[in-house]
């Protein structure tokens, strides 16, 4: 088979991993995560958007495997004032060099500028990098299913839980929704993007939607535009979404912000 961008990002991130572990040890990025700013509940602020509303976790990403650049104009702490005028509940703050021009700097600046819980968007093989995470200021990790192990993603969601942190648990198909069930975590990310073509299918949201455990927190990522697209998940329990290049690509990012989440449906459970 043929290797998929996961297989070609997670090469160059144990490279990576393995060159700031020499650089900063354990023991310092423990420290620097001791003394960081305290954790903002992610998970509690994206629920409480999507009970009345929509929880939106409004993505800070300058380019992309897929697109290349896609926002020139990049300014990372004005794009997070923007989106928390319009309405996100929370931020996504891309931080992977190679392949999105993300940095870390990016979360830090754009978590300093407002007072939205912030995800760290980047691709953890090791506990290190958690501990990096929280560091670097951020609430919440991702923990991708196609990406590691079982064993590794308890792990990682053991390590997050200690530091005071949410996981959002990214799955894409139905075998990795089976095993999203043995973690613990509530929030639950439905990739619609195919990581061997690049296409976007919100089938995919509609699919998995059904087969979720229902105590999760249903986050739809990836394709997403427009008010349209909110409407039509919601109606098959998706209240939360994950929106980065849509957003990105717009002038005025609070009135497009705004706009998307203006008229969501009545939740079912009110
Ligand atoms: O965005 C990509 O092209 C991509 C390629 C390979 C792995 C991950 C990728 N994106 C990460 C994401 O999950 C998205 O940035 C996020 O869901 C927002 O998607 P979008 O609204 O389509 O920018």
């Amino acid at each position: 088979m043929t290797d998929t961008i996961l297989d070609r990002i997670k090469a160059y991130k144990l490279d990576e991993i393995a060159a700031r572990k020499a650089e900063m040890p354990l023991s310092e990025i423990e420290a620097r995560a001791r003394s960081a700013s305290p954790v903002r509940g992610f998970a509690e602020r994206l629920s409480d958007a999507a009970r009345e509303g929509y929880g939106l976790i409004a993505e800070i990403k300058k380019a992309s495997p897929s697109k290349g650049l896609i926002r020139p104009d990049f300014d990372p702490p004005a794009l997070a004032e923007a989106y928390a005028e319009g309405g996100a509940a929370c931020l996504s703050v891309l931080t992977d060099g190679p392949s999105f021009q993300g940095d870390d700097s990016y979360l830090v600046a754009a978590r300093e500028a407002v007072e939205l819980p912030v995800l760290r968007k980047d691709f953890l093989y090791d506990p290190y990098q958690v501990a990096e995470s929280r560091a670097l200021g951020a609430d919440c990790i991702l923990i991708i299913l196609a990406s590691v192990d079982d064993a590794l993603a308890h792990e990682l969601e053991s390590a997050a839980k200690d530091w005071g942190m949410d996981v959002l648990v990214e799955v894409h198909d139905a075998t990795e929704l089976e095993r999203a069930s043995t973690l613990s975590s509530p929030l639950l990310g439905i990739n619609n993007r195919d990581l061997r073509t690049f296409e976007t299918s919100l089938e995919t949201t509609r699919t998995l939607a059904r087969l979720a455990p229902e105590d999760r927190i249903l986050v739809s990522e990836s394709g997403l535009s427009t008010p349209e697209h909110l409407a039509d998940l919601a109606r098959f329990g998706a209240r939360s979404f994950l929106i980065g290049e849509s957003l990105m690509r717009q002038d005025d990012v609070a009135e497009a912000t705004r706009r998307l989440l203006a008229d969501p449906p009545v939740s079912a459970g009110m």
